[in-house]
Formats: C-alpha cells, structure tokens, sequence
C-alpha cells in the first residue's frame, strides 16, 4: 500500500502500476543516485543534500535492500593511488526525524557534536609518531592517496609524542574543510565552499593547490590505535593503554593533548533530555551557534565507547552514531522561463523564473537550473510544475519534478552573442573569445563586484551595461545622473547614488585592483601575494614569469597565464588609471613601529559584544602586524571578551590557557 501512495504521490496522477512500472521506477532512482554520488564526491554536486537524502529515502522505500543503498562513497577515479584503510571509513545513519533521534538517545547515553561538512580524512603515523600517509574515505575499503596534498595542511600534525611512544601505530580521522571566512578570497576557483575541498584534494598537481590546501583547517573525531603487526587495538584495551575510561569526551582529550583541534567541533555533553521538546530546544541551540563552518546535521553517537564499538557496524554505517539532518522547507510552483546567462568563462548557465513563492518567509522567484545536464536529466521546461526547497546548500534549488511540461525544453545552440555553442561534458559553452560581449559584460559585472562598491549591485551594472554606456571599467567613471536617468527604472535619487558610489571608489589599494581586473588565476589570494611582492603597480606590469616561479605556489601554467592576462589587460589599465589611483601595497614591509607593537604575530580573537566594531578592530590589528582568527585554540594568544560568557570561545581559551583579557585591557595596548 504504501508503495502505491508514495507514487502517486510523487508522480501526481493516477495510473495503474504495474511490477514492472515499479521496477522502471527503481532502477531509474538507482542510476540517479549513482549519478549525483559521482558528482558530488568530485566536488561538483548540482543538487541539495536534501533533495539527495529525498532520492534514497524513495528507493529505501520502493526497494530497502538495493545495492546502490550500501554503497559508501564513490572513487574517483582509477588510475590514481589507491591506500587501503586498516578499519573501513563508513558513512552515518541519518534521520530527519526529532521522535526517531529522541528514541535513540534515550536508548543509549551520548554526545552531540557538529557534522562538518567538509571531508573525512584518515592520517596514519608510524610507532614513532612520525605522519606516514594520508588517505580520503573513497568507497570506505580504499580512499586515494593524499599525502602530498596534507604536508600543507597546518592543522593537521607532522609528528605527534604518545607516551606509549615505540609501541602503537596511531591513525586520526577527522574532517577537512574550508573555512567559511576565507571563502570569499575564492569565489573566482570555486562555485561553493562545498565543491573546494575536494576540488583541491583532487588535484593531481599540488603546488597548484597550495594556497588553498594552506587556508584548509582539520577537524578530528576519531582515533585508532594498532600495535605494530597491524592488529586494532580494541576500545576496551585502548582505554588501559591510555588509563582512561571507556568515554568518548576522554578520547577526545587525547586528541587534544595530541594538539590536534577539536574544540571547534563543538562536542556537547546531552544531560536533562526528558522530551522531544527538550530536545528540540537543544537543537534549535546547536544550530543557533556562529561557526566559521557548514554544518550539514548533527552526530549524536554512544558516549561510552566499548558499547559504541560493540554494537558493530553495517556494510553502510557504524551502528552506534546517528546523524540528524534539518529538512529545509519545500513548495510547489511552476518554471514561467528559463533564462540564460554566459559567464566570464563562456559557460552556460541557466535559471528558472517562477511563479513566485514564499519559503522560510522569503519570497522565491528564481531557482538555479545549473547546466544543460541538469535540464535533460530533470526535465524542467517552461510550464513544468516543480517543488523547490530552501536549505542551507544551495538556495533555493528545484528539489524534483512535480508534473512535466507539454512541451521539452530545447537547449540553445546559439550563444546570446549568435555564435555556435559547444557541448563539453554537462556544459554549453560559447568559445568566441573575440566577438562575445556578453563574456565582458560578465568581467564589467566582476570589475564592480571585487571592488565592493556600496549600492551597486550586479543587477544594476546589467542594466548599464544593457543600454550601451559601459564597454570596460574605465566607462563607469564617466558616468552621469542623466545618462542614468534614461534608462528604465532608474530615478534621480537612485542615479546620483550609484554615480557618487563610483566617484567614491577611485582610490583602489594595488591587490584590489589586480582582483578586479579577472585576470587568469589571479583570485583575491594570488592577487594579494603578488601585491605584498611587488607593492606597486609598476613593479607589477614588469613581472616576469620567471619572478612568480620564484614564489611558492606558482607553477609554470598558472604563473604564464598571469602574466599574459595581465599583459592582454593593458589597455583597460591605461584607460582605468586615466580615473583611478592604484595604491601601493606596503603590506610586504614591516616598520619597526610593527616590530615592536605588543601584538605584532600575535594571533588574538574577540568575542561577544565590544564598544566599537569588529571591523575597526580587525583594521588596527591588521596594521599592528596581528592577526585576527575566529576561533580559540592552543595557538591563540590572546581572546578579547567583555564577560566571562558561556560561549564556546570562553570555554576554549580556559581550556587551552588562552590568556583573556576585556576590551579595556585590549584596547590599552592597541
Ligand atoms: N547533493 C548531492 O548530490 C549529494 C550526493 C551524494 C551524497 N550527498 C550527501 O552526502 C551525505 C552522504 O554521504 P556520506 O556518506 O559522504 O556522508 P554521511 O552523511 O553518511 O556522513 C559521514 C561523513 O560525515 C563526516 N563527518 C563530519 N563530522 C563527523 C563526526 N563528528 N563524526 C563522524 N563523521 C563526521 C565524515 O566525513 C563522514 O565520512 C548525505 O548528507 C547526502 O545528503 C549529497
Ligand atoms: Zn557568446
């Protein structure tokens, strides 16, 4: 019975189902999942996690014991390094369900702790410490071979010191990722935090990664220990080797006396739970914590480990851990369009225009089609009716397809500029280097964009761009209220707003301006490097490939097409300098004043409410040579806080005997 409701629910008509319907059916989802796995573990996801978790909750459903359910990870390839893991690294059982996640922890005793979503890592050392390899999870029996690739990971320990030092090969686990607040720095090599993390874990060529791999942080959860002929060493003489008791907050202390962090997994002890509604208030709590981190669920899994590690595993997931994962909320409404856009690349992207709705209390008119894949493979079309859902990945995404459309929908051949596309994998692409405006149109959008200027949003520039007045950067500064006010919904206030927003923005420090121009590898950090280098602009129109070999991370490809692009780009220079002043980069030199300022190299974080803005704060520091981190561990010097909060922050710098001192104290030395 419940197979018949779930499709007719799902394909919203009546008809007769037959075995062999369902068998389609089944095998269609199947394919899917294996599809989007694929996609995902390269990093390259086109869906939410909820639209996801949707596809094999309807085949665990229509068919519970389908292969493709058991399946943990996917490889990537198979050509490259294959490590094979001493324990399998398995995925979690997941709920969406507050009633199922209650049932479970009244069952057992447990901790919470946050679900990063980043990557799960195993890094091995030797009996005496020192790091031999680093894998990824892979399919959960082999994950590929990340070595290389971790020797510039910072959090991650090239030599630990166990006691029981000469005796027990040690193996970490723990989560990769990226940290929220460095992202913005490359938005220009990355569509989402999400897809960074594997994207650089994937590449083959690591010195090419290295800026990213250095701003990755490593979260631990897990430790196991084997002798030296490889045996495990199971909980209940784990915890004798290392007098502890069989508790998973006293594992976590040997990780910490190990330094490695795991403060910012924010693992919470769960007491006083008598109810679903204790327990959501608990929830609703963990979710309301400010993380530098995407959190994608919660792990609630068995405090005492010997009972945790003997209740086993399946072929999918360890049975004493559960994940809570939070549905975003869904609607029904249908595509009215499908707009097109060309990106800077040439890269077709496309966007449903719909029949607006509300969702989480915002009101949605537009949800990503992505590529042309993702149109073929979904069947959207103008007329389809569609469910969407906000959720924390990707906003708002179509989560499925309703009710398909009379008519499919036929993908483009022809670029908006007229010439012929090219399919390339997923994608359409326009290759017309020469005549394709509407690639500039993409690198004006971006000039405006990486220079922040207040007010003037994409959807502006668009609209100049549209009616003819910009060709290239140098054009905004020309602009005037009345060539604004011809164009269509702009009125004399919001004119002489954007023209005095422009005229603002004339003074642009050098690593801004190299990042406006959108030069070929040049995001925010490369551009940032080359201007502490080089600090002026001169100096930087001389560089040779050969002087950004000599810095670390370059290597020969992305160092030749620097320089080219910079080279292709000296007309728009030349025009732009005609407007603006490029101002020097002194970030390179340090003065005495910085050396000896009491918080020069120091690493300070401030919490919690302060008199002035963190932002004046983080600019004074900047200049006392400091630097301002988001979170608290063994290697913060100093945390600014107004009072002795509950915050974890508080809590973090007690732990690692973080000195604490109040604004007042703070700002004395400033
Ligand atoms: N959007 C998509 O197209 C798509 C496709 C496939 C999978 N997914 C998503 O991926 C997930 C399933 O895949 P999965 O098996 O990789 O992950 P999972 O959800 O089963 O979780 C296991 C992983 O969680 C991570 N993790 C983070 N914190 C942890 C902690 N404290 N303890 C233990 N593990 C922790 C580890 O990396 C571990 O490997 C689902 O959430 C699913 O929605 C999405
Ligand atoms: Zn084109």
């Amino acid at each position: 019975m419940k197979i018949v409701i779930t499709l007719l629910g799902s394909l919203g008509g009546i008809f007769v189902i037959t075995k062999k319907n369902i068998k389609i059916e089944i095998e269609n989802i199947a394919s899917q999942i294996l599809y989007h796995k694929k996609l995902y573990y390269k990093g390259k996801s086109i869906i939410s996690d909820a639209e996801y978790d949707a596809l094999e909750q309807k085949l665990k459903e229509l068919a519970p014991n389908h292969p493709v359910l058991s399946l943990v990870g996917y490889p990537f390839s198979e050509t490259n390094n294959k490590i094979s893991h001493n324990l399998p690294m398995l995925s979690l059982a997941k709920t969406y369900s507050i009633e199922d996640l209650f049932e479970f922890i009244n069952k057992y005793e447990c901790v919470a702790m946050d679900k990063i979503d980043g990557m799960a890592l195993s890094i091995e050392y030797d009996e005496n410490g020192n790091f031999l390899r680093a894998s990824t999870r892979g399919n959960g029996k082999f994950g590929e071979d990340v070595t290389e690739h971790v020797y510039h990971i910072k959090d991650i320990s090239k030599k630990i010191i166990l006691n029981s030092s000469g005796k027990y090969k040690i193996e970490i686990r723990g989560e990769v990722y990226f940290p929220l607040s460095e992202f913005p720095k490359f938005t220009d090599r990355f569509d989402s935090f999400r897809n960074a993390v594997p994207g650089t874990l994937g590449r083959k060529d690591v010195e090419e990664a290295v800026d990213v791999l250095r701003v990755l942080k490593f979260c631990v959860y897990d430790i196991l220990v084997f002798d030296k002929d490889d045996n495990y060493i199971p909980a209940r003489n784990f915890s004798k080797i290392f007098s502890i008791e069989s508790d998973y907050f006293e594992k976590i202390n040997i990780l910490e006396s190990l330094s490695f962090i795991t403060e910012t997994s924010h693992i919470s002890e769960i007491n006083n739970i008598k109810n679903v509604e204790n327990l959501t208030t608990f929830l609703k709590e963990l979710y309301s914590i400010e993380r530098d981190y995407q959190i994608d669920g919660i792990v609630f899994r068995l405090r005492d480990e010997i009972i945790w590690e003997s209740l086993g595993n399946t072929a999918h997931h360890p049975r004493g851990s559960l994940a809570f994962k939070q549905a975003g909320e869904t609607a029904e409404t249908e595509i009215q369009a499908i707009e097109v856009n060309v990106g800077r690349s040439g890269k077709i992207s496309f966007r449903a225009k719909l029949n607006p709705v509300y969702l989480s209390g915002a009101k949605i008119s537009y949800a990503t089609l992505h590529n042309a894949e993702f149109i073929e493979q979904g069947e959207y079309a103008v007329g389809a009716k569609v469910e969407i859902i906000r959720s924390g990945e990707v906003i708002p995404a179509i989560l499925r397809l309703v009710e398909p459309a009379e008519k499919k929908f036929k993908l483009p051949s022809i670029c908006l500029c007229g010439s012929l596309l090219t399919r390339k994998g997923p994608d359409l692409l326009c290759l017309d280097n020469k005549n394709c405006t509407f690639k500039d149109q993409e690198s004006l959008v971006y000039y405006v964009s990486s220079l922040d200027i207040m007010g003037v949003s994409d959807k502006i520039i668009m609209k100049i761009r549209e009616a003819g007045l910009v060709q290239e950067p140098a054009d905004f500064y020309k602009l005037n209220v009345e060539d604004l006010l011809q164009i269509e919904g702009f009125a004399q206030k919001s004119s002489e707003n954007v023209v005095a927003a422009i005229q603002a923005s004339r003074q642009i420090p050098l690593a801004k301006f190299l990042t406006s121009l959108g030069l070929k590898r040049g995001g925010a950090v490369k551009c940032q490097e080359v201007a502490k280098k080089c600090g002026t602009l001169n100096n930087t129109l001389k560089l040779s490939v050969e002087d950004l070999l000599s810095e670390k991370g370059w290597a020969q490809k992305s160092a030749e097409d620097f320089v080219e692009s910079l080279k292709n780009k000296e007309h728009v220079i030349e025009n732009l300098l005609k407007f603006v002043t490029v101002l020097n980069d002194d970030s390179g030199i340090i003065t005495d004043q910085q050396k000896n300022h009491p918080y020069f190299g120091k690493n300070i974080c401030i919490t919690g409410a302060l008199s002035r803005p963190r932002e004046e704060y983080k600019a004074m520091l900047e200049k006392a040579g400091a630097k301002l981190v988001s979170s608290v561990s063994s290697k913060t010097d100093f945390l600014v806080c107004n009072e002795t909060s509950s915050s974890s922050k508080y809590k973090d710098a007690i732990k690692h005997n973080v000195q604490i001192l109040s604004e007042v104290e703070f700002s004395d030395k400033l």
